[in-house]
C-alpha cells in the first residue's frame, strides 16, 4: 500500500521535486511508480523521453528491473488492444532508454555532438575511457623532471625524505584528489604558489617541486589523453559542452521531457552544474526529480559534495517542491529501533563527528516486549581465528537450518579481503557472487606473472630468479624454473606478449592448479590475457613495454575489477559485494566482517592535502629511518584536523548504509582483542 507521502511524491506535477527520506523509505520505489503514472497520463509519453541517473551500474539493473515488472503487469492486466500494445512497446523501449550512470548519461551528449574541439580539450565518440593515458602522463614527467634537474646539476628535495616511486605515488595521488573533487587545477597550482611566497626553508622547496610536477603533468596529460578519457573528464568535458554551446543544451533540453537522479546526495560539482544547465526556468526545459538522503553520502573520497546537493535543495526549495518520507519498509520494527538506538548514542558518546541521525519510523511493529536479540549476532574472532572461516561456517551452519545462501550478503568496506572470504566459501561448498571486486592489478597472481615476464626479459638477474622462485608459478622449485626457462626461452623474441603469456600459462599448468584451489585467481589469469590481447591489438607492443605497463598498472591501485567467475544456474548464492556498491540495495541477513579494523595512518593524514584559502600543504616523514620525524609545511595540521573529522563523518555515514541494507538480521564480525580507544565500527556498534 503506497502511504499518503508516497503518493504525493508520485502525483506532484511540480517542475522540480526533491525527495529527501532516510534508508529503505521508498525513494526508488516512488521514482519508479513516478515514471509509470507519467506513462499512464500522457498516452503520447514514452519512455524514451526520460532521462533516469543512477548511480551504478548495479542500481541501473535493479531499477530497469522494478520498470520492467510493473510494465509487464500494466501489460498482462489491461485487456485493451491500443493500451497493450503501447505497453509492449515501452518494455522493448526499456532496452534502449536513457536509464544509466552520470558517466553514460554524459558520453551519450558527448557523442551526439560528436568530435569536439576546444581551446582545452578534444573529444571524439571513438576515444577510450581509461585511465592509462594518466599514468602513461605520469612516466612521462617524471622521465623529462629528473632528465632536465640531472643536467642542471639541481638538487631534488624531495629525496630527501622519499625515494622516486613514492614521490611519484604522492604525485598521481595529488593529482587525483584535485580532479575527483571538481577542484580547477590551474586555480589550485596558482594558490599554492602565491601562499609559498610567504614560506622559507625546506617547505618552500618541497611546495615549489610539488607545484613543478603537478604542472607537467597537467600538461603532458592534456597531450596524451587525446585517444583515451579518464572517467572524470567525461563530466568535466560535458559540463563544458553545454555551458559554451547553447546549441547543444538546448538540443538535449528539448530531447527529454523529464530528468531523474537517484541516489542525489552523492552528487558532485559537476553533475550538479550540467544538471542546474539542462533544467532551467525555460519553459522547454526538462522536468526534474531527484531523491536523496544526505546521511548516505558516502563518496566524498571521490568528489561528492554535499555543499552542491545543499545548494540544489534550495533552489528546488525556491521553485519546487521539497518532500519527505517517514516510513521504513524494508527492516523489521527490531532493526529500525536498533539503528535509530545506536546513532543517537554514537551522537552522544562522539559529539565531536557531525552527523545528524533522524529517526525512522517502521513499517512493521516489532514484538511485545521488545528484545533485539533477532536483529543482531556477534561473531568476535579470537586470537589466531580467521574470520572468513567463521564467517563460513556460520552462513554454511544457518543454510543447514533452512536458510537459503541467497539471504546472505557479505558487505565489505575495502576490496581487497573480499577473495579471502569467497575462497573459504568455496571450501565449504557454499555458491557465492562476487561483486565489482576491485583491485585487479594487485591480485597476487598478477604481480606474480609481473615477476615471470622480468625473469624472462633478464633472466641472469639474481632477484629476478629469487622473485620468480617466490611466485605461484615456482613455490621454489628451482628444477621446475630451471625446466621452464628451457621449454620457453628460444620462443621470447618472436612472440607477441599474449602469445607469451599463453606460454607461460600452458607450460606451467598454472590455470589448471588454480582453478582447484582460487577459481578467482585462474579467472583473474585469463582476464590478463584478455587485456594483454586487446593491448597488442591497439598497439604492437613489445615485451618490455609490455613490462612497463604492467608495472604501471601495478602501481597506479587502479580501479580495476576482478574478472568475472562463472556462478552456473544457480543464482541462489552469498552475495560479496563493498558497501559502496550495495547502497541502493537489500538483503535478509547482512554481514559485517572486519570491523575492528581502523582507518589506516595514510588515509587520516595523506602527504598531501587542500586548503581553500592557502592551497596544497603536506607533512612528509622520512621514508626510511626515523618515522618520528616530520615535515609539515605551515598549513598542513589545521587543514588535517578538519580534514579527519570530514572523513569520521563520512566513516559513520558508510555505517549508516551499510545496517540500512538489511531487512531482517545483521551479523557484525569484529576481534575479540578491539583496543577499547581505537575508533572503529566494532567500538561504535558496541553502544547497541
Ligand atoms: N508503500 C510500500 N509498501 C510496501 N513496500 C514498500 C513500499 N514502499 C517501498 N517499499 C519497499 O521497501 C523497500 C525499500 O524501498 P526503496 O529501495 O525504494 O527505498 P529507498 O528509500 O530508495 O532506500 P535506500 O535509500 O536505503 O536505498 C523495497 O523493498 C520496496 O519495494
Amino acid at each position: 500500500m503506497i502511504t499518503s507521502e508516497q503518493k504525493r511524491a508520485i502525483e506532484s506535477n511540480a517542475k522540480f521535486i526533491l525527495v529527501k527520506a532516510g534508508a529503505g523509505t521508498g525513494k526508488t520505489e516512488v521514482l519508479s511508480r513516478r515514471i509509470l503514472r507519467l506513462l499512464e497520463d500522457d498516452p503520447q509519453l514514452s519512455i524514451k523521453d526520460m532521462a533516469v541517473i543512477t548511480f551504478t551500474n548495479k542500481a541501473t539493473e535493479n531499477l530497469l528491473s522494478r520498470l520492467k515488472l510493473y510494465l509487464y503487469h500494466q501489460w498482462k492486466s489491461t485487456s485493451q488492444k491500443e493500451t497493450k500494445q503501447r505497453y509492449r512497446y515501452e518494455l522493448e523501449n526499456l532496452n534502449a532508454c536513457q536509464i544509466s550512470t552520470i558517466h553514460k548519461f554524459c558520453k551519450s551528449i558527448l557523442d551526439i555532438a560528436g568530435p569536439i574541439h576546444f581551446h582545452d580539450f578534444d573529444y571524439s565518440p571513438n576515444f577510450s575511457v581509461t585511465e592509462a593515458s594518466m599514468i602513461q602522463a605520469l612516466e612521462h614527467t617524471f622521465e623529462t623532471w629528473l632528465t632536465q634537474r640531472l643536467a642542471e646539476h639541481m638538487e631534488v628535495f624531495h629525496e630527501r625524505f622519499m625515494p622516486f616511486h613514492q614521490l611519484r605515488k604522492t604525485i598521481l595521488d595529488t593529482y587525483k584528489m584535485i580532479r575527483s573533487q571538481g577542484l580547477a587545477i590551474d586555480k589550485v597550482l596558482k594558490l599554492t604558489k602565491e601562499s609559498l611566497m610567504l614560506e622559507t626553508g625546506n617547505s618552500r622547496y618541497i611546495k615549489q617541486e610539488i607545484v613543478a610536477l603537478l604542472e607537467l603533468l597537467y600538461q603532458n596529460h592534456q597531450e596524451f589523453r587525446l585517444q583515451s578519457l579518464d572517467p572524470d573528464n567525461l563530466l568535466e568535458y560535458c559540463f563544458k559542452l553545454l555551458t559554451r554551446d547553447p546549441d547543444i543544451a538546448n538540443s538535449i533540453k528539448r530531447s527529454y521531457k523529464y530528468i531523474f537522479v537517484d541516489e542525489f546526495q552523492d552528487t558532485s560539482l559537476y553533475q550538479t552544474g550540467i544538471i542546474r544547465k539542462l533544467c532551467d526556468n525555460d519553459p522547454s526545459s526538462p522536468k526534474l526529480f531527484v531523491v536523496g538522503d544526505s546521511k548516505q553520502s558516502i563518496y566524498q573520497f571521490r568528489g561528492a559534495d554535499l555543499a552542491s546537493y545543499e545548494s540544489v535543495e534550495k533552489w528546488i526549495g525556491n521553485n519546487g517542491d521539497i518532500l519527505t518520507l517517514s516510513t521504513n519498509f524494508r527492516s523489521t520494527g527490531e532493526l529500525v529501533i536498533l539503528v535509530n538506538t545506536l546513532f543517537k548514542k554514537i551522537k552522544e558518546n562522539y559529539p565531536e563527528i557531525q552527523f545528524k541521525p533522524e529517526p525512522l519510523q517502521s513499517n512493521h511493529k516489532p514484538q511485545e516486549p521488545i528484545s533485539l536479540t533477532e536483529a543482531y549476532h556477534w561473531i568476535l574472532a579470537k586470537k589466531g581465528e580467521s574470520q572468513p572461516k567463521l564467517v563460513a561456517q556460520y552462513i554454511k551452519s544457518e543454510i543447514e537450518r533452512g536458510a537459503s545462501p541467497g539471504e546472505f550478503a557479505i558487505l565489505f568496506r575495502k576490496n581487497y579481503p573480499m577473495i579471502e572470504f569467497a575462497d573459504e566459501l568455496a571450501q565449504l561448498q557454499i555458491p557465492f557472487q562476487l561483486i565489482g571486486a576491485g583491485n585487479f592489478f594487485n591480485q597476487r597472481e598478477i604481480i606474480d606473472t609481473y615477476k615471470i615476464i622480468n625473469f624472462l626479459l633478464q633472466p641472469n638477474k639474481n632477484i629476478n630468479i629469487e622473485e620468480a622462485l617466490e611466485t605461484i608459478y615456482f613455490n621454489f622449485s628451482k628444477n621446475e624454473l630451471g625446466r621452464f626457462w628451457a621449454d620457453i626461452k628460444d620462443s621470447i623474441n618472436n612472440r607477441t606478449p599474449a602469445q607469451i603469456l599463453d606460454s607461460i600459462y600452458q607450460l606451467t599448468k598454472i590455470r589448471e592448479r588454480l582453478i582447484v584451489t582460487s577459481p578467482q585467481a585462474a579467472a583473474n589469469l585469463n582476464k590478463l590475457k584478455e587485456l594483454t590481447r586487446n593491448l597488442n591489438v591497439k598497439e604492437n607492443i613489445q615485451l618490455y613495454e609490455y613490462q612497463t605497463w604492467l608495472q604501471a598498472m601495478i602501481g597506479s591501485h587502479k580501479e580495476e575489477q576482478l574478472s568475472d567467475i562463472p556462478t552456473g544456474e544457480n543464482s541462489d548464492s552469498v552475495t560479496l559485494i563493498t558497501i559502496h556498491k550495495a547502497k541502493g540495495l537489500e538483503y535478509p541477513t547482512v554481514i559485517l566482517p572486519r570491523l575492528e579494523e581502523t582507518l589506516s595512518k595514510s588515509v587520516l593524514q595523506p602527504a598531501v592535502v587542500y586548503n581553500k584559502a592557502t592551497g596544497l600543504e603536506f607533512c612528509y616523514t622520512p621514508y626510511y629511518g626515523d618515522k618520528t620525524i616530520r615535515l609539515p609545511s605551515p598549513n598542513y595540521d589545521v587543514t588535517v584536523e578538519s580534514y579527519k573529522q570530514d572523513l569520521y563523518s563520512e566513516e559513520l555515514r558508510v555505517l549508516y548504509v551499510a545496517l540500512t541494507r538489511a531487512e531482517k538480521k545483521i551479523v557484525l564480525v569484529g576481534n575479540e582483542h578491539c583496543p577499547n580507544n581505537s575508533i572503529c565500527f566494532q567500538n561504535w556498534l558496541r553502544l547497541i
